[in-house]
């Protein structure tokens, strides 16, 4: 347990991938997909072992507080913000830091996804715990490394250079999402993993590389007003508390980049580094990630859910949600969703293509 160490939740995606089970109030995190448990809740019992639970900050939107607060009972309020607006990743990344600064100006802290599956948790907290003793005297931006099994483009990608001790290795080049002969080169080329999405920091070096690059991001986090005093009055730190929330609304919706801290920050800093995760990872991008955690019958159906009756059916991705029966006859490389009020039936091949039906569904059902 690093007892100084923060961490932070980055918990504003829409997730339309999943739909109809994810709704804009109800994103991919706050499913239960594999477990009893949402994401967002595995990502944060992971953490348990690595930083004090008060050490935790969830950054949220508003239309998703009050399910995501339901879903970490166990966590004060004031950890789970409401950003006023969707600005992505590079203004939560911002935002995240000037929390962490306002209570400790000298910390290290993780910055991480809500919607990561990784289930040795015991690596993840040992490797973590690792990543913020080392980002705690370096001025490197530091990300976890993921092996890469195909070359997909929805990833950001890490040159991977000399090691630097430790299992360290300095990222000589961060490449977002690249295109995907790009991304077929990189993965030929051995040198190249995928960035997990998690980084991991000191405040000041985060700072000091939003000053060169995002200097708006880089005011945001200078000008956040500071209210974690614990030696104020009751009176003093209500205050304070609405003198945030009033700077928030004020300056969050307008904050830029209106980009990811990928592109932001990450492309450009000058030092990266990166440790190559020795857990499990998925980042469960689509319904085709479920029969690799929830296996499959003989004929290579993945079903989850009571009720769901099949007959000569091969290679379906079945995932039933009300307890109404699905039946399926005849039909293969099909994924059908059923929920009390959608349902989703798909071809294996189309799951990336389900935001462009998602127009055509009443706006009530998004
Ligand atoms: N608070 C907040 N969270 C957000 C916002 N937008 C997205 N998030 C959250 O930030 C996390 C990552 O966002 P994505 O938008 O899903 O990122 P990505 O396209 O998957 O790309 C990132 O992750 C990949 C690994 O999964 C990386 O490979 C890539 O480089 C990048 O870091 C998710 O937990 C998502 O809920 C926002 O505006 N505000």
């Amino acid at each position: 347990m690093n007892e100084s160490a923060y961490a932070c939740i980055m918990a504003g995606g829409s997730g339309e991938r999943f739909w109809p089970l994810s709704r804009r109030a109800r994103p991919k995190h706050l499913l239960k997909l594999f477990s009893e448990r949402t994401l967002i809740e595995e990502a944060v019992r992971r953490l348990e072992a690595v930083v004090p639970l008060a050490h935790i900050f969830v950054l949220s939107n508003e239309a998703q507080l009050e399910a995501t607060r339901a879903a970490l009972p166990f966590l004060a309020p004031e950890q789970i913000i409401a950003e006023p607006a969707k600005r992505d990743t590079a203004a939560a990344a911002a935002l995240a830091t000037a929390l962490v600064r306002s209570r400790d100006p000298e910390a290290v802290m993780a910055l991480l996804p809500a919607d990561s599956l990784i289930k040795d948790s015991a690596t993840y907290a040992r490797q973590l715990s690792g990543a913020l003793a080392r980002a705690a005297t370096s001025d490197a931006l530091l990300t976890f490394a993921i092996k890469p099994s195909s070359a997909a483009t929805g990833f950001g990608y890490l040159e991977m250079a000399e090691g630097l001790g430790g299992g360290f290795r300095r990222v000589a080049r961060f490449v977002e999402k690249p295109d995907a002969a790009t991304a077929a080169q990189y993965v030929a080329s051995g040198n190249y993993a995928w960035n997990a999405g998690m980084f991991i920091w000191r405040v000041g070096a985060f700072l000091a590389e939003a000053e060169r690059h995002t200097p708006a991001l880089a005011t945001f986090i200078r000008e956040f007003p500071n209210c974690e005093s614990s030696a104020l009055s009751e009176g003093a730190s209500v205050a304070q508390a609405e003198a945030r929330a009033a700077f928030l609304a004020e300056r969050f919706p307008t904050l830029e980049p209106r980009v990811s801290v990928d592109y932001a920050i990450m492309e450009k800093a000058r030092a990266v580094e990166t440790l190559v995760a020795e857990f499990d990872w998925d980042d469960v991008g689509s319904w085709t990630a479920l029969p690799a955690h929830l296996g499959e019958d003989e004929a290579g159906n993945c079903v989850s859910g009571a009720g769901v009756a099949l007959h000569g059916a091969r290679g379906n991705i079945v995932f039933g949600s009300s307890g109404r029966t699905v039946a399926l006859c005849g039909v293969q490389d099909l994924v059908v969703v059923e929920t009390a009020d959608a349902i989703l039936v798909a071809h294996r091949d189309s799951v990336q293509e389900i935001k462009q039906v998602l127009p055509k569904v009443p706006p009530d059902l998004l």
